[in-house]
């Protein structure tokens, strides 16, 4: 058992997972090319490798869930790629099945022998999996109902999700015996110790694209008085900055608008009223006719692709004298080696500041790349907003679902 907070939750060693037929809900939304659709980053997928080697090796028959972007953005794709990946690491094959809970798949499971590996396709094709509710109104989900039938028991590795009440993190504990993966224990282990109140400054970095979540952490960690400061960039820059009255041009603003993200600027604005220590950036580079300029966030004409170096040097400033720097969230558009700079150069100076670093985010950490990290002082996280909520001090629904699930 692992506590956190008020929960206790059960790991691998709390229940027994001899010769059995095992569902376990991964993480491995990783950073997609949009062009090509080729996985950018296999970070996540190896990080389960540990906890699905322990359970191969205690003879039980795995069915491997995840979910991989979301419907309707260009990373929403198949899980046909990972499961290649996921075999190379393994060092078995890693058979996909085209399918979630529809007959293929359930026969394919009920067939399966111990030691044999199954990935199913992504668990966001079935629209039950984007509804956010109860464990108990998702353990009556027609997924949860189906799966739940031809395993034996269920395991959530899935830190990076795990802030989702969604049916695959919640459902499955109210009906089967459940425990938390080794990377999930982990993870939860690590950072609780990591965050304790002494350290300080504690500087947040926060950037990419999932504008909400990230204001919510903000409003959280405001709240909380635990952040020092808050640099930001990403297109979550975008929308403070024009919760501050600056001008982003049309261009900007139509991007903006065509994420929906536009709507949440008074959110913003009332964030900064609530004197949340939030910083943006001086100047950006912007790609203006195909060419790649730097321009002042006072006068700006381009399409905002990545933060300034006059940016990178005051954000980096601010990180160097930092107790603790967290970053979550590319400061620009990665995809695009063009736009890796800020991004790369802010991660640099949190490794070489006196201060302990945390870094999360499918897209973050693909900027780590080959880096050297020395594990006394950096944790990589596979969470973005799952850790980021975690370091905030909300409860995340699917170790709450664990804690109070099934104990077999
Ligand atoms: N200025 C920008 N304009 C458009 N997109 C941007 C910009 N800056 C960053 N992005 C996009 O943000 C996305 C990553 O954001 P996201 O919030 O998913 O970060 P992350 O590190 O993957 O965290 P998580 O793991 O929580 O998703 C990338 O696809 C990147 O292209
Ligand atoms: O990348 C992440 O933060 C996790 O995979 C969760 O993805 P989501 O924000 O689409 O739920």
């Amino acid at each position: 058992m692992i506590r956190v907070g008020e929960l206790s939750i059960p790991t691998l060693d709390d229940l027994s997972f001899l010769n059995k037929k095992i569902l376990v809900r991964l993480d491995i939304n990783s950073p997609i090319e949009p062009k090509s659709g080729k996985l950018l980053d296999d970070s996540r997928i190896k990080a389960h490798i540990p906890t699905l080697r322990e359970l191969i090796e205690k003879g039980n028959a795995l069915v491997l869930l995840s979910h991989q972007g979301r419907p309707g953005d260009s990373d929403f794709v198949g899980l046909e790629e990972h499961s290649k990946v996921l075999s190379r690491y393994l060092g078995q094959e890693v058979e996909f099945v085209e399918d979630v809970m529809g007959p293929y798949a359930l026969n394919r499971i009920r067939e399966l022998r111990s030691g044999e590996v199954i990935m199913l396709d992504n668990v966001r094709l079935v629209s039950e999996e984007l509804i956010e509710a109860p464990p108990d109104q998702h353990a009556r989900s027609f997924l949860v109902n189906r799966l739940s039938k031809v395993v034996n028991s269920f395991v959530n590795d899935a830190f990076a999700t795990a802030h989702r009440s969604q049916p695959s993190l919640v459902g499955f504990p109210v009906v089967i015996p459940s425990s938390a993966g080794r990377l999930m224990e982990r993870e939860v282990s690590a950072l609780a110790k990591i965050f304790n109140s002494e350290t300080s400054p504690k500087v947040f970095v926060l950037g990419g694209g999932k504008v909400q979540d990230s204001i919510r952490i903000i409003e959280n960690l405001s709240k909380r008085r635990l952040a020092d400061r808050i640099l930001t960039g990403g297109l979550l820059a975008e929308v403070f900055m024009i919760a501050k009255g600056m001008n982003l041009g049309k261009e900007n603003l139509q991007i903006l608008e065509r994420h929906g993200i536009l709507s949440l600027v008074p959110r913003a604005k009332k964030v900064l009223l609530a004197g949340a220590p939030v910083e943006v950036p001086v100047d950006f580079r912007v790609e203006s006719q195909g060419n790649v300029i730097e321009e002042s966030s006072t006068r700006i004409s381009g399409i905002i692709k990545d933060v300034g170096p006059t940016t990178e040097e005051i954000y980096s400033s601010f990180i160097r004298d930092a107790g603790l720097t967290v970053l979550r969230g590319p400061m620009g558009v990665i995809e695009d080696e063009r736009f890796r700079r800020g991004s790369s150069s802010l991660l640099r100076a949190a490794l070489e500041s006196k201060g302990y670093v945390i870094v999360g985010g499918g897209h973050m950490i693909s900027v780590i790349g080959e880096a050297q990290l020395d594990p006394a002082k950096v944790h990589v996280s596979t969470g973005g907003g799952a850790l980021l909520l975690f370091l905030a001090g909300e409860s995340l629904p699917a170790l709450e679902a664990l804690s109070r699930g099934v104990k077999a």
